[in-house]
């Protein structure tokens, strides 16, 4: 579980976000929301590591964030996934291959060096392409699918990875209506069924409020809302996007 108190953050002297306080438990799927430019994917980038922030802390499971050294957060880094708009694939990879690859890291150096691939790595490999919906195409070529495949291609990879926490920063940006809804419906199960953690921001609130189970509405620079597993009140609308 992430939580963040008092968080405050400046760029070049002007005031980004101030007194952020909020609660992620694992397996939510988190979406910021609110206004351009109201901070949202700079809090995305703070919770994930990819930035810093002046005051306030950061605790997962209790350890302030801030406290750890480099190679820390390097480590965490690597159990973390943060993916802002589209993720850069090779388009001369099949889905599977592409999968695979996010086995990398984990393999020892002797499996690096003669690039075998287990059985069991393939089937964790297609395990993760069905939960993405896209084992079907599993031997298709990357160039060859839509954006909205891509996408999933990329998640399914940072999941094999053993990520269990994703920062996704437009996840469905570019992509056509129905192609986002099913990158949105496959997230949403991932954090149903395997407990993944979602922290997204994307700018559609109807689909926020359809899919995510955590709101967070960002105005004045803070968090002005915090609901779960509810749409918001018009009141709340009106608050966030004053
Ligand atoms: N590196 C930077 N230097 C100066 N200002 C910045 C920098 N990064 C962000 N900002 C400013 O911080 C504010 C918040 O930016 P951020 O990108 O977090 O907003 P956002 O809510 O994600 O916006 P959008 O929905 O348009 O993506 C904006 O006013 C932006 O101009």
């Amino acid at each position: 579980m992430i939580t963040v108190r008092h968080l405050g953050k400046s760029i070049k002297g002007e005031t980004i976000l101030r007194d952020v306080n909020l609660h992620i438990e694992n397996g939510e799927f988190v979406v910021f929301v609110g206004a351009s430019g109201s901070g949202k994917s700079t809090l995305l980038r703070c919770l994930s590591l990819r930035d810093s922030w002046d005051q306030g802390t950061v605790m997962l499971d209790g350890k302030d964030l801030g406290e750890l050294n480099g190679f820390q957060k390097f480590l965490l880094k690597r159990k973390w996934a943060y993916l802002a708009e589209q993720a850069p694939l090779n388009p001369n990879r099949t889905a599977h291959k592409t999968v695979l690859g996010g086995l990398w890291d984990k393999f020892p150096l002797w499996r690096k060096l003669t690039g075998r691939a287990g059985v069991d790595d393939h089937v964790l490999a297609m395990d993760y392409l069905e939960q993405v919906g896209l084992l079907d195409k599993a031997d298709n070529k990357i160039s060859t699918l839509s954006g909205g495949e891509k996408q999933r291609v990329g998640i399914a990879r940072e999941l094999v990875r053993g990520a269990k926490v994703l920062f996704l920063d437009d996840p469905v940006a570019g992509l056509n209506p129905q192609a986002a809804e099913q990158v949105l419906a496959g997230l949403r199960s991932l954090c149903a069924e395997r407990g993944v953690t979602v922290i997204s921001t994307f700018p559609q609130l109807e689909w926020a409020e359809k899919y995510g189970t955590h709101l967070v509405g960002i105005a004045d620079k803070t968090v002005a809302v915090d609901v779960k597993n509810r749409r918001l009140t018009m009141r709340e609308k009106q608050i966030i996007f004053q």
